[in-house]
């Protein structure tokens, strides 16, 4: 069955075009309201947004076969995250396909202030001729201050130069060498604050963000400054922001965005001169909002179709080179997990998975994420997927260590998980032969050439002979078939191990009878 895509935004059409080529189904809601969302959001396997839909907790807990969130655009604050990943939803956006919009837009905001665009033609239109009022300044030989010089900042910052502007930035994750390069002086914000003729704010709306112009910051200020928000509302305390162009002391301030969208029609900046507001258009633009839709219509279609992550903000996304070489270790790693699961201790406490060989220099995050997932699987009710495991790890007080070692073994790449407990511990190591050939390699201390799959018996025993002639006498009473069997020793002859692939699950009292043939220590049934 076709994976179901719902699009509960604007989205420009060239979207569904994209996703229905890639053979999934689409329907278009735009508009629904909370209640009608939660109504019918378990139908679908994709959800595509904007900043409209407010993708809830609430609503989560009714998505039941959702997979993927993908916002065509930047701004994830719309999506409840930690919720999303408690579930195993990936969310993804479209970063880079509105810079140059959000870019243009904000410089238009600065030229429409320096120059009093708005309130000129507002003047204008009302039969006024006040061309004193309306004396502006030059940008040219201005500083620009830019907080934040991601995608968006970093082309404000290149019009910016090209109108012979001086260009300061903040932004305390870009290097001072890039920044550079970028042809502007790195400096800290106190001292943007005071040197900035101009303001420009391009910054996610996180905890640091949060009301990041307050009145203090207004204050430092210069006089006549002028300040520009096109990235999220809350990042600026509009009241103070009302205060200081009220007083004078700014000289024009303008924002696409706000606290509260659409904002109250009593909201003090609204009847300030100097102030120049749209409404959240930073990203609306023919061109941005073709390039996201498409953007995020193939980045669904290849996360549904082929589980390629890209751009994904609650999950670490793989290049499709790196995607196809871990991923015939997938499957192994899942077996891992599950057979770890199966075997482990009461109460674990730390899962580790250890990458060996080649495979060694690929990213282990997904393989771990992947044997994590299984292992859970076998001890909780709630699903659990790559997405979710760490947080219902860490939820559970289980540590996960990932641990890389080029040391090759006797294999090309090797898969070691180890689960500590309050019992003691299980390891069990696989590989892949070919592309697709998993095998378990070791259980416990005991080495062995298995396939990992299936109804399996695993059989410890005393290294004595005829144990393995009991074994299949005794299954075959029962009508359990061999399909494939496995033996091992430790190398002091103190033990032994076989592993049955059968054909069907066997009954408890055959596993019964086989505990009580001679020299059997141990014996189990389990599911891979
Ligand atoms: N008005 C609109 O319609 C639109 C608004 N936006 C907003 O613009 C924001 C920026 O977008 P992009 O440039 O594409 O994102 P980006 O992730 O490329 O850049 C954000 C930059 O902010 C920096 N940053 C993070 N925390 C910071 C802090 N506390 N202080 C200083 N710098 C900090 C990051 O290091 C990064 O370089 C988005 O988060 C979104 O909220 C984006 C698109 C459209
Ligand atoms: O991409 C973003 O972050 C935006 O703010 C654009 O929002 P929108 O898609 O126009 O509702």
């Amino acid at each position: 069955m076709a994976a179901r895509v719902l699009v509960s935004d604007d989205l420009s059409p060239e979207a569904v075009a994209v996703l229905k080529q890639a053979g999934l189904e689409v329907d278009v809601k735009v508009g629904l309201k909370p209640d009608a969302l939660e109504a019918i959001i378990g139908d679908y396997d994709a959800l595509a947004v904007r900043s409209a839909t407010k993708v809830t907790a609430k609503l989560l807990e009714k998505a039941s076969r959702l997979r993927v969130i993908g916002r065509a655009g930047v701004g994830v604050d719309n999506v409840d995250l930690d919720a999303a990943t408690r579930r195993g939803v990936v969310v993804m956006n479209t970063p880079g396909g509105s810079s140059v919009t959000v870019a243009e837009l904000a410089l238009a905001m600065i030229l429409a202030l320096s120059r009093h665009v708005p309130a000129a033609t507002a003047s204008v239109k009302a039969g006024k001729w006040e061309k004193k009022r309306f004396q502006g300044h030059e940008l040219a030989g201005k500083t620009l201050g830019v907080v934040g010089i991601g995608n968006i900042g970093s082309v404000l910052v290149d019009r910016a130069l090209a109108m012979k502007m001086r260009v300061v930035a903040y932004d305390p994750f870009i290097s001072a060498e890039a920044a550079a390069k970028l042809g502007v002086e790195r400096v800290e914000l106190d001292a943007l604050w005071a040197q900035a003729d101009v303001v420009s704010l391009h910054v996610p709306l996180t905890e640091q963000t949060r009301n990041l112009v307050d009145a203090k910051v207004l204050a430092r200020m210069k006089k006549g400054a002028l300040l520009v928000n096109c990235a999220r509302g809350g990042i600026v305390d509009e009241r103070a922001l009302a205060d200081a162009l009220a007083s004078g002391h700014l000289g024009g301030a303008a924002l696409d965005v706000f606290e509260q969208e659409p904002p109250p029609a009593d909201h003090p900046l609204l009847g300030l001169d100097g102030f120049v507001a749209t409404p959240h258009i930073g990203a609306s633009t023919e061109e941005a909002q073709s390039a996201v839709a498409v953007a995020v219509a193939e980045q669904l279609a290849a996360y549904l179709n082929h589980g390629v992550v890209k751009n994904a903000v609650n999950v670490p996304g793989l290049p499709r080179e790196i995607m196809d070489q871990i991923a015939p270790f997938l499957p192994l790693c899942e077996k891992l997990g599950s057979l770890a699961a199966q075997l482990a201790p009461q109460g674990p406490s730390e899962v580790t998975v250890e990458v060996a060989g080649e495979l060694a220099a690929a990213p282990i995050r997904p393989l771990a994420a992947r044997t994590l997932a299984a292992f859970l699987r076998h001890h909780l009710e709630t699903p659990v997927n790559d997405v979710s495991a760490p947080a219902v790890a860490k939820e559970r007080g289980i540590a996960v260590r990932e641990v890389r070692s080029a040391e090759p073994h006797d294999y090309a790449s090797l898969v070691t998980v180890t689960v500590r407990g309050q019992g003691g511990e299980a390891h069990v190591a696989g590989t892949v032969y070919g592309k697709r050939e998993a095998r378990l390699v070791r259980v416990d201390g005991f080495r062995l050439e298995a396939v990992p799959e299936g109804h399996v018996i695993l059989c410890e025993n005393d290294d004595a002979p005829g144990v393995v002639g009991n074994l299949g006498t005794a299954l075959g009473a029962a009508g359990v078939n061999i399909a494939r069997i496995s033996l091992s020793r430790l190398d002091d002859h103190s033990r032994a191990f076989a592993f049955l692939n059968v054909d069907s699950a066997p009954a408890p009292g055959v596993l019964e009878q086989v505990r009580r043939l001679p020299h059997v220590r141990t014996v189990r049934s389990i599911h891979l």
